[in-house]
């Protein structure tokens, strides 16, 4: 009735972040249902959760754990485990895409809803199995967040809001943690960020009044003791760079999902560009995943260095030199000096010289994300240092004829083209990328799958 794909039984080389156990099954009684405990042959007793490898429960071979049951669905849930980087504690998500749910702690998790485990936690699929949740930490996984919270005085009981002991990741600026909005119960991300800078403040202020199933929700923000609180949706499936990352390297992702992720960046630019908006960070880092999987909804997150441009066409220029180089137009104004502070916060004095830029910023960073994702390299990346990624990025020349390019199609790199032209002018705006021929061929086949995503993503639900 229970049973594990071998390559779920020795992962002696992976780096583990828990476990599931099987402690009993479910089966039907005459109309009600009953529970035995059951003690599992050893090489059975419990399905490991490993970095960057998603199991699944169901009732298909293909799963890592098959219960042969037909009350069970073919993919009945999905586990998987985020790391912000190596130093931080491990999260373990649960993800129903069941017809008769998955339980967890006896609570239904609504269909298409992901859940955050904690150590101990019970994961009951009826007619089936229970497993609980053994974090690698066992109980301590909640120490490092309790130890922040104390140290830093964070604030963590609000009128809507509680402030879990759990941390998402660290930023310059200060720390995410997971929250629950007290109403719902419903899990969220809070930011805290340690200035109330102008810097930060569009964060609060502009992401509040924006809604797009591409760009990160944000609730609301307070402000206490000089901390910034921005309350926000909490997307389970990591960044974008965590996805493409293998060992030290980045990988290539197949063309449509590559074309999937590109046009769901598109969408949310073309929206904040409508409304006047620069994103300014455009990151493989600043991409989430609401799940890490192809063909999942994508959110742009991390506003920190966003602004509002003028609505006159002749004001709408930016002058402050900001962002990564690595992602960052060549008019943004990084230099190839050697000198390293030369790269930040440089502000243009001349205008008329150093004409400053707009939006066009952002659709460069999306040429670069793109270049990644189709390719496994980075465009301009050179030998690493800023000095090198700066002078590439000026010279704008691109090699889209490597063995790295081998089965990408001719249009996804003309794509690539347009979107990096050094000339501001010859550089597409993000009406002409959604026009190019690269996302027109596939249109069709595009909106159908970006439809389903929305239909199956956490943002159509509490919509
Ligand atoms: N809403 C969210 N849901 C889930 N994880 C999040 C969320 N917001 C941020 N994170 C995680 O926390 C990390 C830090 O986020 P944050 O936006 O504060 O940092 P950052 O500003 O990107 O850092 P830096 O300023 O150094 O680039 C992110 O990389 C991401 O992994």
């Amino acid at each position: 009735m229970v049973s594990f794909k071998d390559s779920q039984t020795s992962l002696n080389s992976a780096i583990e972040f828990g476990e599931l156990a099987i402690i009993g099954r479910h089966f039907k009684h005459g109309k009600g249902e009953d529970f035995e405990e059951i003690t599992a042959p050893e090489s059975m007793q419990s399905i490991v959760i490993e970095k960057d490898k998603q199991l699944t429960i169901g009732r298909s071979e293909s799963n890592s754990l098959i219960i042969d049951h037909t009350a069970v669905s073919s993919v009945h849930c999905r586990v998987w485990a985020i790391q912000f980087d190596e130093n931080s504690i491990p999260l373990v998500y649960i993800k129903d895409t069941s017809l008769n749910g998955t339980f967890v702690n006896k609570e239904k998790i609504s269909k298409n809803q992901t859940y955050l485990l904690n150590h101990g936690d019970v994961i009951t699929i009826k007619f089936g199995v229970s497993l609980k949740f053994l974090s690698v930490l066992g109980a301590d996984e909640l120490s490092y967040g309790r130890s922040l919270i104390q140290t830093d005085k964070i604030q963590t009981q609000f009128a809507k809001w509680v402030v879990k002991e759990r941390v998402l990741g660290n930023g310059t600026f200060g720390n995410v943690f997971v929250c629950q909005q007290s109403a719902t119960k419903k899990l969220c991300a809070v930011k805290i960020i340690k200035s109330t800078a102008d810097s930060v403040s569009f964060e609060s202020k502009v992401l509040s009044k924006l809604s797009h199933p591409n760009i990160i929700k944000v609730y609301e923000s307070h402000i206490i003791n000089s901390r910034l609180y921005i309350f926000e949706d909490l997307i389970c499936g990591g960044d974008l760079f965590s996805y493409l990352a293998d060992g030290d390297a980045l990988t290539s992702i197949p063309e449509f999902e590559s074309l999937i992720i590109t046009f769901q960046i598109s969408q949310a630019l073309e929206y904040l560009h409508s409304q006047n908006i620069a994103h300014r960070d455009l990151k493989l880092d600043n991409i989430l995943l609401e799940a890490p999987q192809p063909f999942t909804r994508i959110v742009l997150a991390d506003f920190g260095i966003a602004r509002t441009v003028s609505d006159s066409r002749e004001k709408r220029r930016m002058f402050t030199t900001v962002g990564t180089p690595e992602y960052c137009a060549p008019e943004v104004g990084f230099e190839y000096s050697k000198t390293p502070h030369h790269l930040r916060a440089k502000l243009f004095k001349n205008p008329p010289v150093n004409p400053g830029y707009d939006t066009k910023c952002d659709i460069w960073s999306l040429g670069v994300i793109s270049h990644i994702m189709l390719s496994g390299i980075s465009p301009f990346y050179g030998d690493g240092d800023e000095f090198s990624i700066v002078r590439n990025a000026k010279l704008g020349r691109l090699q889209l004829h490597s063995k790295q390019w081998d089965g990408v199609s001719d249009n996804a790199k003309d794509f690539i083209q347009c979107l990096l032209y050094v000339d501001i002018e010859k550089r597409y705006d993000v009406g002409k990328c959604l026009q190019h021929p690269w996302i027109k061929k596939h249109e069709v086949e595009l909106k159908k799958t970006y439809l389903k995503i929305l239909s199956e993503s956490c943002f159509s639900i509490q919509e």
